[in-house]
């Protein structure tokens, strides 16, 4: 079991990790979410001794990484894939990572035929697809055939057939009893692969619950509707009806009301029934992304925006049958309307707070029973 307590971590005056509590229990696999920058490879690198907490601490069974009796064979790890000599062969990087740990000659040969790289074991890494040097960190990772494993987005760079091989993999070793914690950005990802998440944004803890239970809260339908325009009464008699049949109703920013519990065509017969018109009733399907995103969307860090092409933009062009682009002061561009906010990133929700001017408790994270 890896456990991390109030676990820290600053570079100067930057926080990337904040304040850390979660366990990571053995027989499953644990998926460790998070946007860019949120700290998942700052958390890994604290549970592998290769960054000193600032405050808090992390072991392994109990121990620290370092004061492990054995440690890579007890833990084994992919952090990063590039982490190798590239005039290596494969086989030669493996055998020199074996020698320093005490393991078999044999070991090599054994996970390098795990991995699929046995034909190319002789080959140096440095010619090696971004995939196969995947394959041969996890490879190293599986020398010591560890009870704990920590793989760093393993499926970068891999091909469908490759990622369902990690993710078979993953699976396999989890069903031996072992620890496994695995990080990625995407949550359909690992859907697919975790029994467990644990979900950090701006290195705090945001969720830590069952993927199944995550799934059942996200994946449910709901429909859409839309009353007319202006018609206040008409959305608010249609509210009403529909909290009384059991459904629950929630207002859109966009103006549309989101509502599950009560199937489509129950819907359009309470609105009959209720004399409430209709402009728009419509079945969807929430995505796992986009929960997930909904989770974290406040606490992304790099936020892209409209490319707005400063200073390259010609002369105003005269347009086909004589009608004028608009024309700003300085003869470029004409300025956004007021409060357009142009290209301006859409505003942030729930963002936890940024962690070096965060409140000593940071916000509690997201568990299932929240959602009762
Ligand atoms: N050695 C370092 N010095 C300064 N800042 C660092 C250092 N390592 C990480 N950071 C910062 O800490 C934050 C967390 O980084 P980290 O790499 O742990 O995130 P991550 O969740 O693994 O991101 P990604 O998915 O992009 O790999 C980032 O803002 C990063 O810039």
């Amino acid at each position: 079991m890896i456990e991390a307590t109030g676990l820290t971590k600053s570079y100067g005056s930057k926080t990337a990790v904040y304040n850390l509590s979660f366990r990571v229990l053995p027989g499953k696999v644990t998926g460790f979410l998070g946007p860019n920058g949120a700290g998942k490879s700052t958390t890994m690198r604290m549970i592998l001794g290769l960054d000193a907490p600032t405050d808090g601490s992390v072991t392994i069974g109990g121990h620290q990484y370092r004061e492990l009796p054995n440690a890579p064979r007890l833990v084994g790890a992919l952090l990063d894939a590039n982490a190798k000599h590239g005039g290596r062969s494969a086989r030669a990087h493996l055998l020199c990572l074996a020698q320093l740990s005490g393991i078999p000659a044999r070991r090599v040969d054994e996970v390098l035929d795990v991995v699929g790289l046995t034909q190319v074991a002789r080959k140096r890494s440095k010619g090696f697809s971004l995939g196969m040097g995947q394959r041969l960190g996890i490879a190293a990772a599986l020398l010591g055939d560890p009870q704990v494993l920590l793989f760093d987005e393993p499926v970068n760079g891999l091909d469908p057939e490759g990622i369902r091989w990690v993710r078979e993999l993953m699976r396999r070793l989890a069903s031996e009893g072992r620890t496994v914690f695995v990080s990625s950005h995407l949550m359909s990802e690992m859907a697919q692969t975790a029994d467990h998440l644990i979900v950090i944004g701006r290195g705090q803890l945001m969720a830590d619950l069952p993927v199944r239970a995550f799934i059942e809260q996200n994946s449910t339908g709901f429909a859409r509707l839309r009353t007319p325009d202006g018609d206040e009464a008409g959305r608010e008699k249609l509210v009403r009806v529909l909290a009384e049949a059991g459904g629950q109703v929630q207002a859109e920013p966009e103006g549309t009301l989101k509502v599950t519990g009560v199937e489509l065509p129950r819907i359009s017969e309470l609105a009959h029934a209720a004399d409430v018109r209709l402009w728009e009733l419509s079945p969807h399907h929430a995505s796992l992304e986009e929960a997930y995103m909904r989770m974290t969307q406040g606490a992304v860090d790099y936020r892209s925006s409209e490319d707005q092409r400063s200073g390259l933009q010609g002369p105003p062009q005269q347009a086909p049958g004589g009608w004028q682009q608009p024309v700003g002061p300085q003869g470029g561009y004409a300025p956004p309307p007021p409060g357009a906010g142009f290209g301006a990133p859409p505003p942030a929700h729930a963002a936890p707070p940024h962690p070096p001017h965060a409140a000593h408790q940071a916000a509690a994270p997201y568990r299932p029973e929240d959602a009762r």
